[in-house]
């Protein structure tokens, strides 16, 4: 399956809370339009629509109790790490120049500046396989008249299909719809000056039309993207070896499980990594790298428990440095219960790494589990203030309705998002592509 089907599969529970949600919206205040078949949104135009409303027309003020999202938890995760398929049966990660750099040089290139690479983790194409041959027939309407509110059915759409014969269910976008947008965005965790800000730069220049289903997904979707599209980054590759990164990250949030899947996939790649065990208080994490790494044919350095990060990290270093690796990945502990304790200790391995390679960490990860919802907003301001945070990693974005999370963090912070997890699979982690989550957490097909 494409990485976007298994995306849009896998982000079920958010997008279909979104779609759901969209859907009741226009069908609400809406009413069949039989005669006006569901086009994409024009743009929007340049001064107000005929009878919109005067164009100092406040924006509606946000309701004055957010909904918060419902208390989803998550089903329990297994303790162990899961073990991955033969990693000769995954895609090889093509290097690619940094988009920034395009004149960026090949690797056998005199050492440049860094950065000068990124490594995409897996390719995602849509594998025209994954595609069926025939176009399903559109839904019929039901018999009590009530009209069918999609055109064209699931696969007429995704190939740009006529719309259907059933007609389509319209609602003039005024000031109520534009609450319910704000209300909905913000059920999806999208956080409340996010939410605002989406559903006004959809209203705009569109008051008083009227607005199928389909266009309202394809406006907000249109509006998800241009807001991930500046943080959508791959981790950055340095021509400095070895490339240190730190993982960071509370306890629970994927660090172990990302470092495992990151290893693999560049050892993949044909680059040599080494990994440092450095939450040396949890021998169970300990023991889910040494699977991990024992499955990448990738060495993992350990301590004794409760021995101290910063020697390990040292240690690690230095076997780096004499093995002539690529990149070292660093776990770490992620109590927050001691801000100062791990504080001091984040500090301490940053201090002791700096003595092998001054310019080290070169990337310093913060891993987010999305099921967590808005509490993600507070564990990315309390991480830069512990550590130099340079990028994010989304984990669990499957089975969670919380994914609008990201969105919010990408309108707030603006750090780059370097992967997503949907899954305890190797192939489940993969570069963020801000169009393709757009359409996963909208319901629209790609
Ligand atoms: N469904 C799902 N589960 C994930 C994903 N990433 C990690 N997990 C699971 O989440 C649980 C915690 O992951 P870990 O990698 O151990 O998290 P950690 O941050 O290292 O946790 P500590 O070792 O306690 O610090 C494990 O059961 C993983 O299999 C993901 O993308 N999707």
């Amino acid at each position: 399956m494409s990485f976007f089907g298994k995306l849009k599969s896998r982000l079920f529970k958010s997008s279909s809370k979104l779609e759901e949600g969209l859907e009741a919206i226009v069908e609400e205040g809406g009413s069949a339009d039989p005669d006006t078949p569901d086009t994409p949104p024009a743009e929007p135009e340049p001064g107000p629509a005929p009878d919109a409303p005067p164009p100092d027309d406040p924006v509606p003020e946000p309701p004055e109790e957010a909904p918060t999202a419902p208390d989803e938890v998550p089903p329990d995760a297994p303790d162990e790490a899961p073990v991955p398929e033969d990693p000769a049966d995954l895609p090889a990660p093509p290097v690619e120049p940094e988009p920034d750099a395009p004149d960026a040089p090949v690797p056998s290139d005199p050492v440049p500046e860094r950065p000068s690479e990124t490594v995409p983790l897996t390719p995602l194409e849509i594998p025209q396989e994954d595609l069926p041959d025939e176009v399903p027939p559109p839904t019929e309407v039901p018999g009590d008249g009530t009209p069918e509110t999609r055109g064209g059915g699931f696969f007429g759409r995704l190939f740009g299909r006529g719309p259907s014969e059933a007609p389509v269910m319209r609602r003039v976008l005024d000031d109520e719809m534009v609450e319910s947008l704000e209300e909905l965005l913000i059920a999806a965790d999208m956080g409340v000056d996010t939410s605002l800000r989406v559903a006004a730069n959809m209203a705009e220049g569109r008051y008083g039309r009227r607005v199928s289903t389909r266009e309202i997904k394809e406006l907000l979707a249109a509006e998800i993207t241009r807001i991930m599209e500046p943080v959508a980054k791959p981790l950055p590759l340095y021509r400095t070896t070895p490339q240190v990164v730190l993982v960071v990250g509370v306890n629970g949030s994927g660090k172990t499980t990302t470092i495992g899947k990151l290893a693999s996939q560049f050892r993949e790649a044909g680059k040599s990594v080494v990994i440092a065990a450095g939450d040396t208080f949890r021998a169970a994490a300990v023991e889910q790298l040494q699977i991990w790494g024992d499955r990448a044919g990738v060495p993992v350095l350990t301590a004794p428990e409760g021995s101290d990060p910063a020697s390990l990290a040292f240690d690690a270093m230095t076997k780096a440095q004499a093995d002539g690796a690529d990149l070292l990945l660093i776990d770490t502990a992620g109590r927050l219960q001691n801000r100062q304790d791990l504080m001091e200790e984040l500090a301490k391995i940053v201090r002791v790494i700096r003595k092998k390679d001054p310019d080290a960490p070169h990337n310093t990860l913060l891993v987010l589990d999305a099921t967590t919802g808005q509490n993600a907003l507070q564990q990315v301001e309390i991480f830069r203030k512990l550590a130099d945070v340079s990028g994010l990693v989304m984990t669990k974005l499957d089975g969670t309705a919380k994914g609008g999370v990201l969105v919010a963090l990408a309108d707030k912070f603006g750090l780059p998002i370097h992967a997503i997890g949907v899954g305890e699979q190797i192939d489940d982690l993969a570069p963020f592509d801000p169009e393709e989550f757009a359409a996963a957490l909208t319901g629209l097909e790609q």
